[in-house]
Order: structure tokens, then C-alpha cells, then sequence
């Protein structure tokens, strides 16, 4: 593909993710798909898409230097601008000049010379005085949200909740690149003889600490192997992964996932439960259930039986103590998967989070008479958050003296997060800078009652 030909696709990518609230992962591989993108190019565009998305305030803020007045731009102009400092700034692949080369004929063919004009203004700004520096600013919420790009009343809250530290790494991690993980289905496949596998291909592999089903992929696209495609293998976050093991589900059990869908943990369990025993899973609509059974066929999982619904309903459909286990993987913020869907952290607003943790507490409170005693349940989600992970925790707590933590859940935690420190008597916050996955919350409870 022409280098014009790919700026010019990249371009339209970013304008969608920012028009459409689109997810970025899905655009891209839509992309890559219809238009054929060569492999060469396509860790290029991945690359500058990503990078571009994850930094748009930062890159917002080197623009507007170079702006004289409060002048309005069109959004394609400045994405066009956003992408072209992002690579003259955070990439070394391509020289400067011929970025602001490509920039340039792209604002002459989508608008006119006036356009082009001020594109090549300020890039070559760029090129001589190189971007303004921001440790000029004093407030540190502030110069967080600029650096690593964040909107402030989320680095405030951070602030707020966790300490600058731990907020200053955490928003640093969230603009690195994610790495890929896979979890082999192990009725299909050893780990050892996947790793064997796919290291003879030429990828870089090691294990996981979190699951002994975890490969971490280092280098090369495990979309487009066999193993793949035979549903030896499926992607996963690691912390998502911890859910999986630490429910310690049995084959034959009966087991309920309340909020189940696209079913990365409800296929995981499955292959816990040996494919035996039979998993209930649940979600809002027909379409989203049909992801799980989608993901289950691949991996060729047959216990799980789907159905839509809301699961602050699923008391008027199983009696009462009938399950094993029950998993409340709950609807959330998503405030722990930034890294790799950065649209995220510009799209959510403050009051999303109050709304969020009513719903949780809610399902949390409609299935809580459904667990069997003895029986265990996971609350877990994919953000980081207070109100969203350990107040509701409490809040459940409070009201169901049925239940309690379930202390052997920390005993149970692979030796190496025993200290970790999102660790406290409520459950376990990962921090995405702590081991490179997600930002995940889980925590265990037993049913006493
Ligand atoms: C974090 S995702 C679940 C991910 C899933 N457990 C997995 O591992 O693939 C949360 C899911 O909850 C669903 N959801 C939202 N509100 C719900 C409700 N009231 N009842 C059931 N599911 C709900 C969403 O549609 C979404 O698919």
C-alpha cells in the first residue's frame, strides 16, 4: 500500500473512533480485514492509531500552542495534525520530513491550499522549536492529565482514591502497548505443547503467573496461527484469567455467570469443569448471548446453556440455593482496560460511575439467594475504582450477614500476588502497572447462611 494510501486509511480510522465512539480494536481489525492491509503495514498502522488515541490530549495541548487565537479547526485537520506530531514526536520510523510531506498532501486533496498551508505551519513549527514542555505546570492533577493524556476529573479521582503515586503509574501504563495473552483450551491441548507449537512459528511466548493456561504472547499475531483458528487457544487478559481459577469450579457442579457475554470466563470455567456440569449463563440481549455461544462452539465447550436476561431477574427463574457457584463478572466503568481501548477514558463521565455501582449492588443483591451454602461467589470487574469495586463490596456486605469474604481467597492467590498492593481485606485491586494486564477487581465470597 502507498505510504499516501495508508496515512489516508489511518486518517479515516481515527475520525470514526472519534465520531462513532467506535472501539478502536474493532475498527482497526475491520479495517485490516476489508482493505487487505499488507503485515507491514500493519503493525505501522496499529502503531500510529493506538499511539494517536492514547495520547489525544497531549497532543491536543502541543497543537493549541501553536495555534495564535482560539481558532476552530475540523476535526479531520486536527487528527490529521494529532497523527503527524504523534509521529514526529513518539516515532523514529518515519523521518519528519516526510511525514509533514504526507500530511500536506493529504490536507491539499481533502481540502484545499489554504488547509495545507496551516498543516505544514505547524508541523514545521514542530520540526524547528520541537513541542512545549509541560513541567511548567504546576498543578499536579493538571500536568498529569496533559502528560499522560487523561481527563482531569479521572487523574483527580485517582488522586483522591489511590494517592498521586500509584495514579501517576497507573496513567503512564495505560498509554504503553498492550501485550497479547492467550489461554489455551487444555481438553484440546497441553500449554507446554502450545508453547512448543508456537515457538517452532516464531513467536516469542511465556507463561503466565496468573493461570496455568496463560501464554503471554511477547512478539507475532496469534490471530493467524492454526492453533488459533482450531480453538486451541483464545484471547484473554491475564487478570480476567484469575476469575476462571479462583471460582475453583468442578466438574458436574452447576454453576451461574450473571452477566456473561462475549464468554471469556464462561468458557474458561467450562474447561475447568472438564466440559461436565452445566453453566447458566446470562445477558442483556439475544445478540450478546449469541457472542457466547459463538466463543463456546470454537472452543468446543457444550455445558453452557445461554439465555438473554437481566440479572436482576434471574431470581424469578432458579430456586433458591441451587448453584455451586455464581459469577458476577458486573457491568462497569472500564476504567481498567484503557491501555487497550483508549476511547474509553474520553468517553466516560464521572456520573456513569454512581449510576454503574447502583446496578452492580443491585444484580449483586437479586442473585445472592441463589448460591447454595457453602457455595462461592465472585464479584469481579475490568476497572479501577472505589465506589465501583470495594464500596460495593461493603455495601453487599452490610446487607447480607449470609455471607462474608471468603479469607481462603487470598491464601489461594498465586504466591506472587500475596503482597501485591491493591490487596485489602475486601478483595484484590490490580493496578494496570502492576503486572502489564488489565486493571481488573475481584474479589471471593462464601455463603455462611
Ligand atoms: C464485563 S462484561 C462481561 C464479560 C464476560 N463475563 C466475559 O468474561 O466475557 C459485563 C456484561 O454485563 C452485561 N450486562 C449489563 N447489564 C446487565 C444486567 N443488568 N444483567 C445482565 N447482564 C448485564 C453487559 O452487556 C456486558 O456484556
Amino acid at each position: 500500500m502507498k505510504n499516501y494510501q495508508l496515512r489516508s486509511s489511518i486518517l479515516d480510522l481515527l475520525i470514526r473512533t472519534e465520531k462513532d465512539a467506535g472501539f478502536s480494536h474493532l475498527l482497526i481489525d475491520n479495517e485490516i480485514k476489508s482493505k487487505r492491509i499488507e503485515h507491514k503495514d500493519e503493525k505501522l498502522l496499529t502503531e500510529i492509531v493506538y499511539g494517536t488515541l492514547q495520547r489525544k490530549l497531549t497532543l491536543d495541548f502541543y497543537i493549541d500552542s501553536f495555534l495564535s487565537s482560539k481558532k476552530k479547526i475540523d476535526l479531520w485537520v486536527r487528527m490529521l495534525l494529532r497523527m503527524s506530531i504523534y509521529q514526529m514526536v513518539y516515532l523514529d520510523k518515519v523521518p519528519d520530513h516526510a511525514v509533514i510531506h504526507e500530511a500536506v498532501e493529504i490536507a491539499k486533496k481533502r481540502g484545499h491550499k489554504g488547509i495545507a498551508s496551516f498543516v505544514n505551519g505547524i508541523l514545521r513549527n514542530v520540526q524547528r522549536k520541537g513541542v512545549p514542555d509541560t513541567s511548567s505546570i504546576k498543578d499536579n492533577a493538571k500536568r498529569l492529565s496533559i502528560e499522560t493524556s487523561h481527563p482531569e476529573w479521572l487523574v483527580k479521582r485517582w488522586i483522591s482514591e489511590y494517592g498521586y503515586e500509584t495514579t501517576k503509574e497507573m496513567c503512564e501504563a495505560n498509554i504503553t502497548r498492550k501485550v497479547q495473552v492467550v489461554r489455551v483450551q487444555p481438553l484440546k491441548i497441553s500449554r507446554e505443547k502450545a508453547m512448543e507449537q508456537l515457538g517452532e512459528l516464531g513467536f516469542k511466548v511465556k507463561t503466565s503467573d496468573f493461570s496455568d493456561q496463560g501464554i503471554i504472547v511477547e512478539e507475532g499475531n496469534i490471530l493467524t496461527t492454526d492453533l488459533f483458528k482450531k480453538g486451541m487457544l483464545t484471547i484473554q487478559d491475564q487478570s480476567s484469567m484469575l476469575v476462571g481459577e479462583m471460582l475453583e469450579a468442578e466438574p458436574n457442579m452447576k454453576v451461574l455467570d450473571a452477566c456473561s457475554a462475549p464468554g471469556g470466563k464462561a468458557t474458561h470455567i467450562a474447561e475447568k469443569m472438564e466440559n461436565k456440569g452445566v453453566i447458566h449463563a446470562y445477558d442483556l440481549h439475544k445478540k450478546k448471548v449469541n457472542l457466547i455461544d459463538k466463543k463456546a462452539k470454537e472452543l468446543g465447550l457444550t455445558i453452557i446453556d445461554t439465555n438473554p436476561s437481566d440479572a436482576r431477574n434471574l431470581k424469578d427463574v432458579h430456586e433458591v440455593a441451587s448453584f455451586d457457584r455464581i459469577l458476577v463478572d458486573a457491568p462497569c466503568s472500564g476504567l481498567g482496560v484503557i491501555r487497550g481501548k483508549p476511547e474509553i477514558k474520553y468517553n466516560k463521565r464521572e456520573s456513569d460511575i454512581e449510576n454503574l455501582s447502583k446496578i452492580q449492588l443491585e444484580i449483586l443483591h437479586s442473585i445472592a439467594p441463589l448460591l447454595r451454602k457453602g457455595g462461592l461467589l465472585i464479584y469481579s470487574t475490568c476497572t479501577v475504582d472505589v465506589e465501583e469495586n470495594e464500596k460495593v463490596v461493603q455495601r453487599f456486605l452490610e446487607s447480607h450477614k449470609d455471607y462474608e469474604i471468603d479469607s481462603s481467597f487470598f491464601e489461594n492467590l498465586p504466591t506472587s500476588f500475596r503482597q501485591a498492593t491493591g490487596i485489602t481485606e475486601l478483595g484484590f485491586q490490580i493496578f494496570p502497572q502492576d503486572y502489564q494486564t488489565d486493571g481488573f477487581f475481584l474479589t471471593r465470597f462464601k455463603k455462611i447462611g
